[in-house]
């Protein structure tokens, strides 16, 4: 009867240790995947929000696809990495309890295992760093892997055109067999590790057996216990053993993304918190800027552009005119001297009160994917449906606009691909102009486009002279019609800023330019 009761009462405890094994089991696979659901999220956040605050310097100095692949493989080897830590975990707390318990039945026996573990852990040190310094290689690889397919998919016309298809084909071969072959090796030495965990661990209990056996000869029971306890614990280690090389494998995708938020974070966007009473004047002030290359942007730079002045500037192809216009934006800050807005320094001011007011147009019209209406409130609250409309006419897009299916509602396709280069370069000084701001900074806005949609730009600037401040990079002397005045830059100095009349005498480049257009120097 005695009995009966206790194998019904073992039953009981043994269910209900069962039950609560899962319960228990079933909790770590719930916390684990919420931990690697958050890390992920919160990577790619602090990530993302680390680049987007970052400064104009490096986020143009990112190689394209490099933040795409951090964001998107990276952030998973590094919840890989955060899910094979909790499963690291629980191992070892399976283990001690497994240990402590054995501590209990068998002291002598489970130092023996703890020996062996340790023993067994250690051989496998040298491994576990080769694999990281492999993985390393491999996180460095995909990079450049990432960074390679992105500029090669931008080239897709290119490529057709110049038939260099075969070409575009080997060196994507070549990048996949490198960034293949370092992938290879970090798998080879992780999967490497439970094979040669295992053999370590049963030769270490061969040789625990063999000693135990000499030492307790003729109690067999005693050496299966104590065997047992090895086996077990030994397969706990093998999880562990497993778990940190692939931790090893996965962490230098970790330390990656870590390095790259703390360069960015490093290297905030500029702005301060001061308010201007004004956007104008505009003063450079002997400003030199040298890019990190040492390469010269500007030397002694020096001029003042009035309220409601539009100024050109030319110069031959490298000689510092976009970087004077990043300066002016104050996407870059001079090395030396000063560039201020309304007296003050352009540094100190509070980027949202400068940005509500000045806008740019690049050489290259970059849209979204999305409706006319969304490409040219751009993000920007505030912006009513008559800004829309009234910039669009300003910018000699409107009768474009109004020709579409839906007018401002119509989709543009993906980045705008379904207007023509005019269209979208029309659309971009639409999108500066809904924001009305109060300076106008335009680089070579009409550089890639026909005479007649050049004509239009034309005409808008027209329209827009003593209303806004416009600086304008031309590239045809044609643009520079409604400039009062023009900034002549060669090799980063400004050697003529003058009106168009002055400049006929004072600068030999305004000459030649006026006879042989802008090209050649
Ligand atoms: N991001 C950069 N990193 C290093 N050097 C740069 C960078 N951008 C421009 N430069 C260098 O600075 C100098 C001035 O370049 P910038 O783009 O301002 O000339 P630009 O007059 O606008 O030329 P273009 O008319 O051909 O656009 C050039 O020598 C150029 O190689």
């Amino acid at each position: 009867m005695g009995q009966t009761i206790r194998t019904t009462t073992a039953l009981w405890v043994g269910g209900g240790l069962l039950v609560a094994r899962l319960v228990l089991s079933l909790w770590a696979v719930f916390i684990s995947t919420r931990l690697t659901a958050t890390v992920t999220s919160d990577q790619r956040q602090r990530l993302a929000h680390a680049y987007l605050n970052s400064s104009w310097a490096v986020q143009s100095a990112e190689p394209a696809g490099r933040l795409q692949e951090l964001l998107t493989s990276f952030v998973t080897r590094v919840s890989n990495a955060v899910g094979t830590l909790t499963q690291a975990i629980i191992a070892l707390l399976s283990l001690t309890a497994f240990l402590t318990t054995g501590l209990a039945i068998d002291a002598l026996g489970t130092l023996a295992v703890l020996v062996a573990l340790s023993a067994v852990g250690s051989v496998l040190i040298p491994l576990r760093r080769h694999l990281r310094s492999r993985s390393r290689a491999s996180a460095k690889a995909n990079l450049g892997f990432a960074k390679a397919v992105a500029e090669l998919g931008s080239l897709g016309m290119e490529m057709q055109t110049f038939g260099v298809r075969r070409s575009f084909t080997t060196r994507i071969d070549d990048l996949t067999q490198a960034a293949t072959e370092s992938q290879r090796k970090v798998g080879l030495l992780s999967s490497a590790v439970p094979p040669v965990y295992v053999a370590l661990a049963y030769g270490a209990i061969l040789l625990g057996v063999a000693s135990l056996s000499l030492v307790a000869s003729g109690q067999l029971a005693a050496v299966g216990a104590i065997m047992l306890l090895m086996l077990r614990s030994l397969s706990y280690g093998q999880a562990l053993a497993s778990y940190a090389g692939s931790l090893a494998a996965n962490t230098p995708f970790l330390e990656q993304v870590e390095e790259t938020i703390q360069r960015y974070e490093q290297a905030p966007a500029e702005g301060g918190d001061q308010t201007p009473p004004s956007t104008t004047p505009i003063e450079l002030s002997n400003v030199t800027f040298k890019y990190e290359d040492g390469r010269v942007g500007l030397t002694d730079a020096t001029l003042t552009i009035n309220p409601g002045e539009m100024v050109g500037v030319i110069g031959p192809s490298g000689a510092g005119k976009s970087t004077l216009a990043q300066l002016l934006l104050g996407l870059r800050a001079p090395d030396k001297g000063t560039v201020t807005t309304g007296g003050r320094d352009l540094r100190n001011i509070e980027r949202e009160w400068w940005t509500k007011r000045v806008a740019f147009v690049s050489q290259e019209a970059s849209l979204i994917t999305g409706t006319v209406a969304e490409n040219l409130r751009f993000f920007r609250a505030g912006i009513t449906d008559e800004d829309l409309h009234r910039a669009a006419a300003q910018a000699n897009v409107l009768s474009d606009v109004t020709a579409l299916p839906d007018g401002f509602n119509t989709s543009l396709g993906e980045r705008g691909r379904e207007l023509s280069g005019g269209q979208r370069q029309r659309m971009s000084i639409a999108r500066a102009l809904a924001g009305s701001p109060e300076v106008l900074i335009l680089d070579e806005p009409t550089s890639a486009l026909d005479s007649q949609s050049e004509a239009l730009i034309r005409q808008t600037l027209g329209e827009l002279k003593g209303r806004v401040t416009v600086i304008i990079i031309a590239h045809r002397m044609s643009t520079l019609d409604y400039c009062d005045r023009i900034a002549v830059v060669e090799r980063g100095r400004v050697t003529g800023f003058d009106s168009p009349d002055a400049l006929k005498t004072r600068s030999s480049f305004y000459r030649r330019a006026l006879r042989g257009g802008l090209g050649a120097e």
